[in-house]
């Protein structure tokens, strides 16, 4: 589905199931092992934990009557011990789940990132890239806690409520029925609570996913913004998203304090009942020492319910981004290898289009039944309208789109049939949105064929006529440039992109608008080393600028959806048609300038 724009909520395309809780065991699984020393360590700190309130009822009832002082240090000393062996296991503990939390976490992370870059131009058509982003960054970092400390806690908590249940009915059966009497009343909480806490951060979720992609357009947008001096229009627009997503985490976060408050009361209202009934002695007999420990197994029994409470909580809020994971490692990728995809041969440069009509949405043909043949070596032209089509034929070569109909065939075979890996490695594309990563220009370049020595890569600059403008960096080829390479020019990011589009030595070559921004005089001389590159290769050049494409094996005037016109430059000009037109017009601004 399609989510254009930063204040549209994104609606859930999937309903949550359990299957969720079952996918986040897969990612812990792997972890057993750890998990398991960590759980022995809790166990062990508990078992200390748990003599304490016996120690002291065995002091009240028995020792200290006697006045057995001997038998009285030494049980002190063993809680001191218990004491200590307790805050050791808690060291480690905490240490160790952290690990383990944040060892998962980076799994997640590395699986829906893989999954994204797998995934086809159509999605991200659709999407802003911050509510991408922010399932990545963000929506996994909320998990962090979850599965840090609440998973580990939850079983030990519930390993405390088993082990406390226990010891309360090895001293008193009636006394422990009394303390779960008010247990009804928190699982109707439980219940009152669930539905509207998942719908809250749901809309929470949705309220963050608006906000960061205002804030990653605002800022991929930034020139724009201060070029047009729209400060304060982009002020009011990001307090009111801001205020937007203020409102529902207000919202969200009076639900989920619903619990822990709750759950808290329940158990000073049992404390308060097991008082009254064991010094009112109320359908029970026992001792003053038995009623103490037996209040201290009680907080011992609440306390890890409580936690249990609030672990439910972390899930329930957890759910609602869970679920935005999933969905995007759901996101089957449309454009992929067919099952029985084969590895494309070493391309000699045949292309063919054969009643090929395609569109981005449904109902609007972009290419209505488009069929051409291109020979081993030729060198095509697109011209044509803006938003005729032309970059639209290049995209579905290298297979960015399926077709709806027909065929795009390659040496004969047919885009779909062959796996993506090897169509797109024997293709060299620059496309009209030049993109510079962050690094050296040596690695900018070399960014195709990772293997590339230094030499080859300085051989392609030099054809492209890059290596002129790299000398004169300050550290040359080393020079680091920024992401989108903002401390380069229009043009020498153009440069740099041909010489990257080159050194992975392609058989087909698509250029488009790859001089639109570079000087007519370092194009000229661009133009001298890409005759040498382009013979022996099949190239596709889109350029608005027909000076540069005269010299092509063939033109095609893409219009209407189709090829309206083809031929050679002198072929196009005599037939005095669209082709023509748009040279002499270009030619008669030149004249006029
Ligand atoms: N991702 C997309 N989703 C929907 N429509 C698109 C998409 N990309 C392009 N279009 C539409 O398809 C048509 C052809 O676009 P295309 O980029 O192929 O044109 P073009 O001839 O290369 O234009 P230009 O000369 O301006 O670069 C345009 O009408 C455009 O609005």
């Amino acid at each position: 589905m399609a989510r254009n724009t930063y204040d549209v909520d994104e609606s859930l395309e999937q309903e949550f199931n359990w299957g969720h809780y079952r996918r986040l065991a897969g990612y812990i699984k792997p972890y057993k092992k750890p998990i398991s020393k960590i759980l022995a360590t809790i166990i062990l700190a508990n078992i200390a934990g748990m003599a304490g309130p016996y120690f002291t009822k065995i002091a009240i009832d028995d020792l200290i009557p006697a006045g057995n002082v001997q038998q009285l240090l030494g049980l002190g000393g063993i809680f001191i011990l218990s004491l200590v062996l307790i805050g050791g296991c808690m060291r480690y503990r905490i240490y160790a789940i952290t690990e383990v939390g944040q060892d998962i976490l980076k799994d997640m992370r590395y699986d829906i990132f893989a999954h994204l870059q797998r995934l086809p131009f159509a999605y991200f058509d659709n999407r802003p890239h911050g509510k991408i982003l922010i399932r990545v960054v963000n929506y996994i970092n909320t998990l962090s806690d979850l599965l840090s400390n609440g998973l580990i806690n939850l079983i030990s908590d519930l390993f405390n409520v088993v082990i406390t249940l226990g010891f309360m009915l090895l001293i008193d059966v009636r006394l422990t029925l009394y303390s779960m009497a008010l247990l009804p009343v928190l699982f109707g909480l439980v219940l009152f609570i669930k539905k509207r806490q998942r719908i809250a951060f749901q809309i929470l979720s949705n309220k963050q996913s608006n906000l960061n992609a205002y804030i990653h357009e605002s800022i991929s947008g930034i020139k724009i913004t201060q070029s047009f001096a729209r400060e304060q229009v982009n002020y009011d627009i990001f307090n009111e998203v801001s205020e937007e997503y203020r409102t529902s985490w207000m919202k969200a976060v009076k639900i989920q304090f619903l619990m822990w408050p709750g759950v808290l009361n329940i158990s000073v209202l049992t404390t308060c009942l097991i008082y009254f009934v064991g010094i009112r002695q109320i359908g029970v007999s026992v001792s003053t020492g038995t009623l103490i420990a037996f209040i201290g197994y009680i907080n011992n029994f609440w306390n890890p319910v409580i936690n249990i409470g609030n672990f439910y909580n972390s899930l329930i809020t957890a759910t609602a981004y869970l679920e935005r994971i999933f969905e995007t490692l759901d996101e089957v990728p449309s454009i992929q290898d067919a099952p029985d995809a084969y590895e494309l041969p070493p391309v000699k440069g045949a292309v063919d289009f054969e009643n090929v009509t395609f569109r981005y949405e449904e109902g609007k043909d972009i290419l209505h039944k488009v069929n051409f043949h291109i020979e081993p070596g030729q060198s095509i032209a697109l011209v044509g309208p803006t938003g005729a089509g032309k970059t639209t034929v290049i995209n579905l070569l290298s297979r960015f789109y399926d077709i709806n109909e027909g065929s795009v065939k390659i040496d004969g075979h047919d885009v779909r049939d062959v796996t993506l890996g090897s169509l797109r490695s024997q293709m060299g594309v620059m496309l009209q949105d030049t993109f510079i990563f962050s690094g050296t220009i040596l690695e900018n370049i070399r960014y195709g064929k990772l293997d590339a020595t230094e030499e080859e890569v300085i051989a392609a600059a030099k054809v492209v006529r890059a290596h002129d403008f790299i000398q004169h960096l300050k550290d040359g080829y080393h020079t680091v440039v920024e992401e989108r390479g903002s401390t380069l020019s229009a043009g020498q990011r153009q440069l740099l992109s041909f010489a990257r589009a080159l050194l992975a030595d392609p058989k087909i070559l698509i250029l488009d608008e790859a001089t639109a921004s570079i000087d007519t005089r370092t194009e000229e001389l661009l133009q001298e080393g890409l005759q040498k590159l382009l013979k022996d290769r099949t190239s596709f050049i889109i350029a608005h600028r027909l000076s540069t494409i005269k010299n092509s094996s063939r033109i095609f005037y893409v219009a209407g959806g189709n090829i309206a016109e083809a031929g050679t430059h002198e072929e196009l000009m005599a037939q005095k048609g669209l082709y023509h037109h748009l040279y002499q017009s270009q030619y008669d601004l030149l004249q006029a300038v």
